[in-house]
């Protein structure tokens, strides 16, 4: 039996835990939320995961197996570094927030510090096992663009500069640099962070984001080229009703890895 922690009870967090309430070899002991939800999370949980202990951070008398992390920038701080610190295995989906500078460099100093590991899920995207492996031999360019509904991108700069809901075709909000993207669209730029973690870094990958009236996915496309040959990846996922700037395959990614940590086979 694995004892897990969450971190976060948002979109992702609840879908994950509802797809997880019957695994046998799965405990949700704790999860942690920002002071003020502590109730509201209690009462989400109520029918899934009732026994968890919610909490503003972590009881580390109760020390989880692992810890997965799906809350926001804020919580790599605040929660996951002295995590790993005192040893706890992390799982992480907010890879945006490692474009802000050292936080990456932070995260592996404790998770050496603590003689653990810290794994980042490929979330929404895929492919990243071979764009990893490509790598080894050298790439010459990744060039990525996000296409999703106009209404993903309310709140963001593109609110200012463009008439969300009076778009009647496909429109380029941004065209840039990976590091550029993900300090203008930091909730949008998990993918991009990905992609450039592990491919040619926040500098050199390319990033074209569209916000487009006429879809209800979020459509993630790459093109990876360099020594091992070439390859496309189009991936078109259903955003979640609880947030439309999430794609569904980020909680399925979680669920994913949760069952490699705990189940006898991992694929
Ligand atoms: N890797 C990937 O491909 C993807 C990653 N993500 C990332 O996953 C994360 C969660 O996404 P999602 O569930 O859709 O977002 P939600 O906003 O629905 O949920 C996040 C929850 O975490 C809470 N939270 C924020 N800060 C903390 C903290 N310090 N400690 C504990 N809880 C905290 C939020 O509270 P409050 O509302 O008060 O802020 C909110 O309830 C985001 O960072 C998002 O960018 C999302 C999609 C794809
Ligand atoms: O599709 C998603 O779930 C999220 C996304 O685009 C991103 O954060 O880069």
């Amino acid at each position: 039996m694995l004892h897990i922690a969450m971190i976060g009870c948002g979109a992702i967090g609840l879908s994950v835990l509802e797809l997880l309430k019957d695994d046998r070899d799965l405990a949700l002991d704790q999860v942690v939320v920002p002071a003020g939800h502590l109730d509201q999370a209690r009462q989400r949980l109520a029918g899934i995961a009732a026994q968890a202990r919610v909490g503003e951070a972590l009881d580390y008398a109760r020390r989880p197996d692992l810890l997965v992390e799906c809350a926001g920038h804020a919580a790599l701080a605040e929660h996951v570094i002295p995590a790993l610190e005192r040893g706890i295995p992390c799982l992480l989906v907010s890879i945006g927030a490692l474009s802000e500078d050292g936080l990456a460099a932070r995260l592996e100093d404790a998770a050496r510090r603590g003689g653990t590991r810290v794994e980042l899920l490929s979330g929404a995207i895929g492919g990243i096992d071979a764009l990893a492996a490509a790598r080894v031999a050298g790439l010459d360019s990744v060039v990525y663009s996000g296409r999703k509904p106009s209404r993903a991108w309310k709140g963001t700069p593109a609110d200012e500069r463009f008439d969300l809901d009076g778009l009647t075709e496909p429109t380029v909000i941004f065209e840039g640099s990976a590091r550029e993207a993900s300090s203008r669209y930091p909730k949008n730029a998990n993918v991009a962070a990905t992609l450039s973690l592990a491919g040619l870094g926040l500098d050199a990958t390319r990033v074209r984001l569209i916000a487009d009236p006429t879809s209800e996915e979020n459509v993630h496309h790459y093109q990876a080229r360099g020594a091992f040959g070439e390859f496309e990846m189009t991936l078109r996922g259903k955003p979640l009703a609880a947030n439309p700037k999430t794609s569904m395959l980020t909680v399925l990614s979680i669920v994913r890895a949760l069952g490699n940590h705990a189940h006898a086979v991992s694929i």
